[in-house]
């Protein structure tokens, strides 16, 4: 693969990347259906290290970029480059099942919903713990010695392991989805909205944890989210997205108070903020024309 078309610092690198989907589905889909287009020419480089944010409104792309790096949908056009931990770099879109599990190792994805992303009839030790048995990487007492450090590492108690995921707390189950996320050790997470569904204060304690993580584990985040205020807290960059395009990308700070879009500043005007003053400097530095108040 072509490294001039990858950074030094960059872990993936997606370019030229088009995703369409059927716009029927089933019965319903007629042989010439047109085509949704929910990526078109994709270009971002996710830099080792770093929490990347990817915002927009709901059915911009994101989910749907997110899960094309990851290797669950097939792409339509473009390359996603992949940086291995030999430093060898491979297109997502090539490769064969063998490499496609092996980077699926290196790259894990926190979903959303923690009450139904985790399996009621496992318990939560085999939860976490069932990606070090598929991989064959540890079982037995070394399996549960692992799954009981990641549980401390993620602010449960090992105490708990044997219980159903009913018996914890969206913030818990949250904690138990990184738990999960984090136990094969990879580099690249992926957080799909994982903060979205909890409470205000819940959700600082877990973003606080994902930060802590970060630090720990030497993770590189792709932060999917519609919220601002939480990207603003966790994120070093930030790519917004608008109808399957990449509208900007800034550091995180820059694109706050500098916002070149108008979609970027019409997101940014939405974002509810306690502080008056605060909300009086964001529409300042948002609003094309701008009015005291
Ligand atoms: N498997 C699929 N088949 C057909 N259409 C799909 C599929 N997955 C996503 N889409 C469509 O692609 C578009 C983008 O969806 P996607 O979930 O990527 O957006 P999103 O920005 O993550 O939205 P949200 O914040 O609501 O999750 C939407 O119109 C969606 O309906």
């Amino acid at each position: 693969m072509d490294e001039q078309n990858m950074p030094a610092s960059a872990l993936v690198s997606v370019r030229g990347l088009a995703k369409h989907f059927p716009s029927g589905s089933g019965r319903l889909r007629k042989p010439r259906a047109p085509v949704l287009r929910v990526l078109s020419d994709i270009n971002i480089d996710i830099i080792e290290g770093e929490t990347l944010g990817l915002v927009g409104e709901s059915g911009s792309g994101k989910t749907t970029l997110g899960r094309c790096i990851i290797g669950i949908h097939r792409v339509d056009a473009g390359a996603i480059l992949y940086r291995g931990r030999n430093g060898s770099i491979i297109d997502v879109c090539s490769m064969d099942d063998a490499r496609l599990r092996a980077m699926q190792r290196d790259v894990r994805m926190i979903f959303q919903d923690p009450f139904s992303s985790l399996n009621p009839r496992m318990r939560v030790m085999d939860i976490i713990g069932d990606a070090l048995r598929v991989n064959g990487i540890a079982r037995g007492t070394e399996l549960e010695d692992r799954v009981a450090e990641m549980v401390r590492r993620v602010g449960l108690s090992p105490d708990k392991m044997r219980r159903y995921p009913h018996a914890f707390s969206g913030g818990e189950r949250q904690r138990i989805n990184i738990a999960r996320a984090l136990i094969l050790e990879p580099r690249l997470v992926i957080a799909d909205e994982a903060v979205s569904a909890l409470d205000v204060s819940i959700r600082a304690q877990v973003l606080e944890l994902l930060k802590q993580l970060q630090a720990e584990l030497k993770l590189t985040y792709l932060f999917i989210s519609h919220d601002l205020s939480v990207v603003e807290d966790i994120c070093d960059r930030v790519a917004v997205m608008s109808q399957g395009d990449i509208v900007e990308l800034a550091d995180t700070d820059v694109m706050y108070r500098h916002p070149q879009h108008e979609y970027t500043r019409t997101l940014l005007r939405a974002v509810p903020i306690p502080d008056p003053r605060l909300r009086r400097l964001v529409r300042q530095q948002t609003s094309p024309d701008t009015t005291q108040e």
